[in-house]
């Protein structure tokens, strides 16, 4: 068996009176890749959020490489590549500039990689030098993600990482997280409204409802003999 890459017990996270995540159980082995799925509201941008470390908890803990969330090495650190929901994107910069400065902070960075992603997507010419406010949603997106990818993380966390690119974009997209998956055994965990591209690519699923994961395990096993559809199932879930 693989070691752990996350490793979260108990979690306990309210906003005020709302408790939105109830003692979450959740462990990760090295080079899964993991559909988190999940009603509007449920807690998974919460969820991913705790489990980076970025939220003050309740109660309960999250364990990345076997250091606590909240107290990183810088090692562990640079291992790490997050797409939030919303863009953090320092927006006054070209997204040129902005690859620069996040290259000057990781000590491994692939420039080639990152070369020929802007080339795939769209940051040729003249949308690399534009400032980064002025870029549509989708651009944004796509800049966010190659940012993520840039130093070659061994743990992607993905928050609706599709939501605003094109079928052209998700193909390209979904298709650099097997390869990177594939070539180095990446763990990848990402939430996704979009069942198909789920489908295509996520080996391991985990629904999360009530505040606590309540079903997870590999989408063949779950549906295997059901005669349902992932859609089945996650309604089945979910409701
Ligand atoms: N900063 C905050 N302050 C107060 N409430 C919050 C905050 N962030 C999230 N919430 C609430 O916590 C709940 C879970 O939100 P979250 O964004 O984690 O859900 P989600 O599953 O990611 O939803 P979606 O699928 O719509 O993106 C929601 O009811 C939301 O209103």
């Amino acid at each position: 068996m693989k070691p752990y890459v996350v490793e979260i017990a108990n979690l306990h996270k309210n906003f005020g009176k709302q408790q939105v995540l109830q003692g979450v159980n959740w462990s990760i082995e090295q080079g899964k890749v993991i559909g988190l799925l999940g009603r509007n509201g449920a807690g998974k941008s919460t969820l991913l959020e705790c489990l980076l470390g970025l939220r003050d908890v309740e109660a309960g803990s999250s364990t990345l490489f076997g250091q606590p969330a909240t107290a990183l090495n810088d090692a562990v650190r640079a291992q790490i590549g997050y797409v939030p929901q919303k863009s953090d994107l320092f927006e006054w910069l070209t997204p040129l500039q902005l690859l620069d400065y996040f290259k000057a902070l990781y000590p491994h960075w692939n420039q080639a990689k990152v070369d020929g992603l802007m080339q795939r997507w769209g940051f040729h010419g003249d949308a690399a030098r534009k400032q980064i406010s002025t870029l549509s949603g989708g651009e944004r997106q796509r800049l966010s993600i190659i940012r993520a990818l840039a130093h070659d993380p061994r743990l992607l966390v993905l928050d609706e990482p599709v939501a605003s690119l094109d079928p052209i974009g998700r193909r390209d997209f979904l298709q650099e997280l097997i390869n990177d998956v594939i070539e180095r055994d990446t763990t990848v965990i990402f939430s996704t409204h979009i069942l198909s591209d789920l489908e295509r690519v996520a080996l391991d699923v985990a629904f999360l409802q009530g505040g606590k994961i309540v079903l997870q395990g590999a989408l063949d096993d779950l549906l295997e003999g059901k005669n349902l559809s992932l859609e089945d199932l996650f309604v089945e879930v979910t409701k």
